[in-house]
């Protein structure tokens, strides 16, 4: 658990955090120069709030009315950035090691647990000169494990990577997530990252939480375009795969309503609980259930709200039993369609563009 209560200055910049997450992955989002990175900064000790409290797993790292400002060695906070920042004259498993007497302390997870968790044993000879960005980055990892933290904080840790290489390292960080139990602050532009990896979601904008909660619910509540910064707004879906066809490589996603959604090319087994990212422009809205189209996708919903957009755009806010799905369209088709609160219609999703990049594990409550 995360208690962040603070508020602080970064040269002018002012900074007022607010928000507590459970167990797994909190992200930190907002576009650049939301200060994300000053927050960061200060729950790891490296710049001190004027006043609040910072506490991880009931243990209080900064409180102002108690005078409690523990160093930055005793926070134990592991730090993962955009470059692996590891020493490029020692070996891999130099580097490793290193993390682990530098703290003097003995760790919680063995070399053995940890490079088995990362996939990096066959690195561990290696100089960090010979490495791709990806396994730089797992090196890393493993290294801010071995210090024993009570808290991981990955900065950006995938900006630096392409595409492929950041499709090989997300495996990665869904079993550190599952498997460590410890608390990681991941801080992302991406929101395709943040919604396949996190569980809760904080997003800041000008120094301030606007928003924090879970996940679904945060990006289910978002205003468009102004809390994310100009990001394409999205839903998530969760539900269980519960038939796949071998055929036509399809595998239906159950959602708890009792409506299914279909995913091509989907490598997941029948009962995996996973997550669906479904960006509002894919959606669209029929006020009756469409037949002889090639869209598959096809589900009864209730309109919630109608969110103006800049520009000729509407967002439709919509329910299927208790999970959200927007949609993007423009005011004249609202009109069209004579929209409004409480209607029900049906949501059409292609399936193609439902596809594994937005696809996440979802997340098992602890
Ligand atoms: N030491 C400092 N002195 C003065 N201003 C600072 C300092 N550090 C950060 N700032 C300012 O605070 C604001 C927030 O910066 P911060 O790095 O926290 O944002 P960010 O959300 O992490 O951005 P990005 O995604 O671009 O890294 C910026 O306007 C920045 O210029």
């Amino acid at each position: 658990m995360i208690e962040v209560d603070i508020k602080g200055r970064a040269g002018q910049f002012a900074v007022h955090a607010q928000f507590t997450a459970p167990q797994g992955v909190t992200s930190l989002f907002g576009p650049s120069g939301a200060g994300k990175s000053t927050v960061t900064r200060m729950i790891a000790g490296l710049l001190k709030p004027e006043e609040g409290r910072i506490a991880v797993n009931g243990e209080v790292l900064f409180d102002s009315a108690r005078g409690i400002d523990v160093s930055v060695q005793n926070r134990r906070i592991g730090h993962v950035f955009q470059d692996s920042r590891l020493f490029p004259h020692l070996s891999v498993k130099s580097n490793l090691t290193f993390a682990r007497w530098a703290g003097r302390r003995s760790a919680d997870r063995s070399l053995t647990e940890v490079v088995e968790l990362l996939g990096i044993g066959h690195l561990l000879n290696r100089k960090p000169g010979k490495l791709s960005g990806g396994e730089r980055q797992r090196v890393a990892i493993g290294r801010a494990l071995l210090s024993s933290p009570r808290l991981l904080i990955m900065d950006e840790p995938l900006a630096s990577l392409d595409q492929a290489r950041k499709a090989d390292i997300l495996p990665y960080l869904d079993r550190l997530r599952s498997e460590t139990g410890l608390p990681i602050l991941y801080v992302s532009h991406a929101m395709e990252e943040v919604a396949r990896l996190s569980q809760t979601l904080v997003i800041l904008s000008g120094g301030k939480t606007v928003a924090s909660g879970p996940v679904s619910e945060v990006l289910a509540s978002l205003d468009p375009g102004t809390d994310l910064g100009g990001e394409e707004t999205a839903a998530l879906l969760e539900g269980v795969v519960a038939h796949r066809d071998e055929q036509w490589d399809l595998v239906d996603v159950a959602l708890d309503e009792g409506a299914v959604i279909q995913v091509p090319g989907l490598p997941a087994s029948l009962g995996d609980r996973i997550r669906l990212r479904i960006p509002a422009r894919d959606v669209s809205i029929s006020l009756t259930r469409p037949s002889g189209i090639s869209v598959r996708n096809i589900l009864k919903a209730k309109v919630e709200a109608l969110r103006p957009l800049d520009g000729p755009y509407v967002e439709v806010v919509c329910k299927i039993g208790t999970q959200t799905l927007r949609s993007r369209i423009t005011r004249a088709s609202s009109a069209d369609l004579g929209l409004a609160p409480g209607q029900c219609v049906f949501l059409l999703i292609k399936s193609v563009t439902i596809d594994q990049g937005r696809v996440g594990p979802a997340f098992r409550e602890i």
